[in-house]
């Protein structure tokens, strides 16, 4: 496909009058929106807002004037980007804080389970945060098998099997679907972690029925540095679990001021502390961009911007550890390559920012909706550009930094 060819697709675009809703700065290519999003210009206002005005001139009347509400209503503008009802969503705490709650919940709804089943090389801080959830429960413990056993390790002793949809690194999807069912045969539950996920996949929890999810906000959602996580529990399962981390704005009436925990009926019981409003603002802000864009025209778009940078790849030569087949993976791309660290420093270095993942992994987050056709056919050639003359060998692409 020529330029002229990925112009027209541009022109064609429903998702390209989206871009201008983003303050991307002029000549970057921005392959980093799995990880973290851009700023959108409404965030800047609704930022202005919040500490001018509701905070600066309203001051603690703000809490009555949409704060306190803030979790529930922002979980409502969740739920349809991932297939939830509107009561099973609250945005609140990190994906970490968030994952540690509704394990540890799970861990406790059956003496005779113990177990976590969880994915070898699922995001860290999965596995780490199950770690903490199985050492507070006597007699639970953390099973980790490789992600093509996950289904042969459905044992009885299984409370909940913890599993991140779309894989950080690869960009591998698993069958939500079939995965869920096998579960919930083997007696267990299911906690689907929609990090790389929401915003990118069509993802259907309700059809799916799955049980349990969270996920991160500040990526393809574009929420910002840190934004708040979310936290789903279907509604069979609301009056049946309970929040680990009992605090004062989980309680049935926090402003009761009573001595003794009584939680909340519904999502509102998974909330620990106050909510973080100025953080809880931006976020909302960049939901609202959301409003009224199908998820499924992101989806197709994806899949076809994916394309561009496959055949790239594929011209310079690059290993693609991510699946061909769109149904199988997510809205990134990942190259295997000894100097991927170096590659992807000289990519930035020449306006493409993507990322690196130890060891070996240089990975590009596709992003409908900032992201055009030719926008990210020039990345493919310049990231064919720098394999055939190896500019990447130059010795200020090796140097590490702290965050990569
Ligand atoms: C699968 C997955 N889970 C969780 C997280 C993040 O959790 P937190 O926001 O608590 O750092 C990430 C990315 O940072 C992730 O990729
Ligand atoms: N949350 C991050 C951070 O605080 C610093 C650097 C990167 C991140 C990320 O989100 C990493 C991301 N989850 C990943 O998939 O690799």
């Amino acid at each position: 496909m020529t330029r002229d060819d990925h112009r027209a697709a541009d022109a064609a675009d429903p998702l390209a009058i989206c871009r201008a809703q983003f303050a991307l700065p002029a000549g970057l290519l921005y392959l980093d929106g799995n990880s973290l999003g851009p700023l959108p210009h409404a965030t800047v206002a609704a930022m202005t807002d919040m500490v001018e005005r509701q905070w600066g001139q309203r001051l603690i009347r703000s809490w009555n004037e949409g704060w306190i509400d803030a979790p529930t209503r922002l979980g409502a503008k969740i739920a349809p980007l991932i297939g939830a009802h509107s009561h099973e969503v609250i945005v609140g705490d990190s994906t970490s804080v968030n994952l540690y709650k509704l394990l540890s919940a799970a861990l406790r709804v059956d003496p005779q389970r113990r177990v976590i089943l969880s994915e070898a090389g699922n995001f860290p801080t999965d596995l780490h945060v199950a770690e903490g959830a199985v050492a507070a429960v006597p007699g639970a413990s953390l099973r980790v098998v490789d992600r093509s056993a996950i289904a042969d390790a459905l044992a009885d002793d299984v409370a909940v099997l913890l599993l991140t949809h779309v894989h950080y690194k690869t960009a591998e999807r698993f069958d939500m679907v079939a995965l869920t069912r096998a579960t919930h045969e083997a007696g267990a539950l299911v906690l689907w972690d929609l990090s790389h996920s929401v915003g990118a996949v069509p993802v259907d929890l309700t059809a799916a029925g799955a049980d349990l999810a969270v996920g991160c906000t500040y990526k393809y959602l574009n929420g910002g540095p840190g934004a708040p996580a979310f936290l789903y529990v279907a509604e069979r399962w609301q009056d049946r679990l309970a929040s680990p981390l009992s605090g004062w704005m989980g309680h049935v009436e926090p402003f009761a001021f009573t001595d003794a925990y009584a939680p909340s009926r519904g999502m509102k019981r998974w909330l620990a502390g106050t909510p973080p409003m100025l953080a809880m603002a931006a976020l909302e802000a960049s939901l609202d961009v959301w409003a009224g864009i199908d998820r499924h025209t992101v989806w197709e778009k994806s899949a076809a911007l994916w394309t561009i940078l496959a055949d790239a790849g594929r011209a310079a030569g690059l290993e693609c550890v991510t699946p061909a087949d769109p149904a199988h993976r997510g809205s990134h791309i990942s190259f295997r390559h000894p100097a991927a660290y170096a590659i992807a420093q000289a990519l930035i270095a020449r306006g493409v920012i993507g990322d690196f993942r130890d060891p070996d992994i240089l990975r590009l987050g596709l992003t409908p909706l900032y992201l055009g056709h030719e926008d990210v056919w020039r990345a493919g050639e310049i990231l064919r550009n720098v394999i055939a003359d190896r500019s990447y060998t130059a010795p200020e692409y090796r140097q590490r930094q702290a965050v990569t």
